[in-house]
């Protein structure tokens, strides 16, 4: 989720060999939604915000047991996010994207999101 030039990362609380890495908040699909939906419904969720979805970005990872990660571009139009499943949230700048400690999963789109921060 983008808001003015920066990008929001959440730090994960769990699970242990995950915990204190970044990722993009975000979370599964629940039968009889679409991407975007799901999105939204998560996005408020874990951050109590009102975000408008847009298009993909990166290639899909796919994760054992045959689920896929995907990336969206996601506006925040309204609220402040407060972080209510994780330990953290920053918004981060190019460089700050680039010293992150991500989770491994999400590092095949870097470049697409240094992209989308240029
Ligand atoms: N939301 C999100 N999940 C990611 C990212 N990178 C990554 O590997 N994942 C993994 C972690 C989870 O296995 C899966 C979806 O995460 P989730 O937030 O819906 O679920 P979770 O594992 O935190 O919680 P649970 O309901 O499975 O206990 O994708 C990312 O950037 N954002």
């Amino acid at each position: 989720m983008v808001r003015d030039g920066r990008l929001l990362l959440a730090r994960r609380s769990h699970p242990a060999e995950l915990a204190g890495l970044w990722e993009l908040p975000g979370g599964k699909v629940e039968p009889g939604e679409t991407p975007a939906q799901a999105l939204r419904r998560e996005l408020h969720e874990e951050l109590r915000v009102q975000a408008e979805v847009g298009p993909r970005i990166g290639v899909d990872v796919p994760l054992p047991g045959g689920k896929v990660l995907r990336a969206y571009r996601a506006e925040l139009i309204a609220g402040e996010p407060v972080p209510l499943v994780h330990t953290a949230i920053r918004w981060v700048d190019a460089d700050g994207l680039l010293a992150a400690e991500l989770v491994d999963n999400d590092r095949a789109w870097l470049p697409d999101l240094l992209a989308l921060l240029a």
